[in-house]
């Protein structure tokens, strides 16, 4: 179980990361969400006790990791695949990694096996290493001491179509068996397809946390018409709100009957009316990673957050 409460970590002036709660449960994978520069590294980094927060905890097993007794055995980190031993085999590094951990040497053979490591890549320097093969290694690092809890920095990052495919069994596998999963990624879609729950974070504040199927499969109504701001109109009559659609249609807060006698009545023939589906987090995260984003958390106002 990993627990963040009301986590806060300045930089200086710089707010890296404000006010952020959630959990994960066992038996779960939680994909955590955001661009660039949205506070994920920097919550992960104190979930592991490589951050100090200023204010507020995270914990995992109800204690902080930094109080966990021999935590490499409890929690699986993957945080910068980047950051191995350049000049050490891939099998060299395992080696070292179950040493310290004092895991028995077979395991090794073990996890390279199972990343798809094993044979002439396991004898080969980390410096010669593709990224994709690093973040398998680092994988394979992170399972060695056979932990009940992964902690996971964009581990999709250079694999490839078929690597990701593999992780995400990898993962479900993992979760499934009753360990507990927190990844992150900049990517919705990536992430989608593996996690049982989403938490959303935009300029370091939580902006959307729910069930995968809750938050993916949100209500509203997709709705076009050729003349946006009567439509706009027709439905704020109705008392329905509306945030800005996949192309040129909007999301309408509201079930598609409702949308429907509201543009009929205000006189706005419809081109397009449908159920949202997960258009509207997709725009959520459209709209914070898009070119257009500045940064700013734009999306409190679609009260996606649930406690
Ligand atoms: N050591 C640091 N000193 C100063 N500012 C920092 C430090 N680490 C992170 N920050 C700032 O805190 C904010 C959050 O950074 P963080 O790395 O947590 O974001 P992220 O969501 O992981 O981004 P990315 O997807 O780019 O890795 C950014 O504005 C970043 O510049």
């Amino acid at each position: 179980m990993i627990n963040v409460e009301h986590l806060t970590k300045r930089y200086g002036a710089q707010l890296a990361v404000s006010d952020v709660s959630f959990s994960c449960a066992p038996g779960t994978v939680t994909g955590f969400l955001g661009p660039n520069g949205a506070g994920k590294s920097t919550t992960l980094r104190a979930v592991c006790g490589l951050t100090l927060p200023t204010s507020g905890m995270a914990t995992v097993g109800g204690r902080p990791y930094r109080e966990l007794p021999n935590a490499g055995r409890r929690v699986g980190v993957l945080l910068d695949a980047g950051a191995q031993h350049s000049g050490r085999t891939g099998k060299e590094t395992l080696a070292l990694a179950a040493l310290v951990m004092g895991v028995p040497g077979t395991r090794v053979d073990e996890m390279l096996e199972l990343v798809g490591l094993a044979g002439k890549p396991a004898g080969k320097r980390v410096g010669k290493y593709s990224l994709g093969m690093r973040q398998r290694l680092g994988l394979a690092t992170a399972l060695l001491g056979d932990p009940e809890v992964l902690v996971l920095d964009e581990p999709a990052n250079g694999l490839d179509p078929d690597g990701i495919f593999w992780m995400r069994g990898l993962l479900r596998g993992f979760a499934d068996r009753g360990g507990t999963v927190l990844l992150s990624s900049h990517l919705l879609r990536e992430v989608e397809a593996v996690a049982d729950q989403l938490v959303v974070i935009a300029g370091g504040r939580i902006v959307a946390q729910g069930s995968s199927e809750q938050l993916l499969a949100s209500t509203g109504t997709v709705v076009r018409a050729r003349d946006r701001e009567a439509l706009t109109g027709a439905l704020a009559a109705a008392g329905i709100g509306v945030v800005a659609g996949p192309a040129d249609a909007l999301i309408a807060d509201g079930p598609a009957e409702a949308v429907g006698i509201a543009a009929a009545t205000g006189g706005v023939p419809l081109l397009e009316l449908r159920p949202a589906g997960g258009d509207r987090l997709e725009e959520l995260f459209r709209s914070l990673t898009g070119p257009s984003a500045g940064g700013a958390p734009a999306a409190p106002q679609m009260q996606e957050t649930r406690a």
